[in-house]
């Protein structure tokens, strides 16, 4: 009777499709705990990523979904997370202290790359995870200015081989734009700027992260495609504008990770949307619906599109990412449920992967 009501839950749970999710419960938690006492029932739920904005929203959900079972009177549902390790390519040597790499890539500059990963790195702290981002766009590091170092800051050296990160906002952070100054020409031949971006993500002391969000060089030449082959890349997000020009370049993007076998965890649109200061009309400046579809026809996910605004702009001048300056307003919202959506579709291929392959190593420790 008990097992029977037993199966009976977790049967409902599983199919459950969590709100801004696109995969069913069963690929992206485990019930770690299921008790059942007469008819009272209680759950405990661990997602493969960090979810603290929507965790209420889930407990809640869930807890109706269980009493919707014939035979339960009174639930409760304890949702947590845990976050694994997943290294695409099981050849490339995994990095110590660090669970998860995420490359955040696209076809073409100025699409709003740099302000994507940071506040992604930003969300996902806010989310509960640890987090560090590494400014890989060598050419024109923003990261600094971004996150509000002050320049001239430098990283303090740990040891003989290693710098430690610089902790802003919560986020430990890496950039070239750290080691050398503003007048600096930074020329770097393909073959020296893969080399300086491989040292400086192994020659940093990333203090137990679970995810490392790397904000890549824009475009898909040759240094993209080494970098994503040599630095072992869990999952890659490609942001986009609406434009025509901004996708096809976007497709070129998811090409290349293809071609590599990174898996594209989505698509992010920015600039998708103009919504107007004063009286809140909405204008699609550049197109509607342009990411959906490449990102339907690509098969890809569609991760959310970030309107162009005032807000997201001002981080640039004041080195206050909308994150932190605006952590409740609805473009901080967008990213943090952009974040969720990211890490579930990650923790989605981390638990396919550690079922397919239960003897090898892939724990979070
Ligand atoms: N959603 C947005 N709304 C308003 N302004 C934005 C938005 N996203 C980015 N921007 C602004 O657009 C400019 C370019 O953004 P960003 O530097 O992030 O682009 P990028 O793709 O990283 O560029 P590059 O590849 O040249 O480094 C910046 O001034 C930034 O503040």
């Amino acid at each position: 009777m008990t097992a029977a009501l037993e199966s009976r839950v977790r049967e409902q749970l599983m199919a459950v499709v969590l709100p801004g999710l696109s995969s069913p419960l069963a690929e992206l938690a485990d019930i770690v705990s299921l008790l059942v006492s007469g008819d009272r029932v209680d759950v405990v739920v661990e997602l493969g990523f960090p979810a603290k904005s929507a965790q209420q929203q889930y407990e809640t959900l869930l807890c109706e979904q269980v009493r919707q079972v014939a035979g339960v009177a009174s639930a409760s549902v304890q949702v947590g997370w845990k976050i694994a390790a997943y290294a695409a390519a099981q050849n490339i040597q995994s990095m110590e202290n660090v669970r998860n790499i995420i490359a955040v890539a696209s076809g073409k500059g100025g699409v709003g790359k740099s302000t994507t990963s940071v506040n992604l790195a930003l969300a996902l702290a806010a989310e509960g995870a640890r987090v560090g981002l590494l400014d890989a766009d060598i050419y024109g590091p923003s990261v600094q200015m971004m996150l509000g170092v002050p320049e001239g800051q430098r990283p303090k050296q740990y040891g003989t081989h290693y710098l430690l990160p610089i902790e802003a906002h919560g986020v430990q952070s890496m950039s070239m734009g750290y080691l050398v100054t503003a007048d600096t020409p930074m020329v770097w031949r393909g073959p020296m700027a893969t080399g300086a971006l491989q040292q400086l993500l192994n020659q940093t002391y990333w203090q137990d992260l679970d995810y490392l969000i790397i904000d890549m060089p824009p475009g898909t030449g040759d240094i993209q495609l080494t970098l994503s082959q040599k630095v072992p890349v869990s999952g890659a997000v490609v942001v986009t504008t609406p434009q025509d020009i901004a996708l096809l370049d976007a497709k070129k993007g998811i090409e290349m990770f293809r071609k590599v076998s990174v898996p594209v965890l989505g698509i992010v649109e920015n600039m998708a949307v103009h919504i107007c200061s004063e009286c809140g009309h909405q204008e699609h400046v550049f197109g509607q619906g342009g990411g959906e579809r490449m990102a339907q026809s690509y098969n890809v996910p569609m991760l959310g599109a970030l309107p162009l605004s005032m807000q997201i702009r001002e981080q640039a001048d004041c080195g206050k990412p909308v994150l932190a300056a605006h952590p409740e307003s609805d473009a901080a919202m967008l990213y943090r449920q952009v974040a969720i959506s990211m890490t579930a579709e990650l923790a989605k291929r981390q638990r396919v992967q550690s079922n397919a392959f239960p003897n090898i190593s892939i724990s979070d420790d």
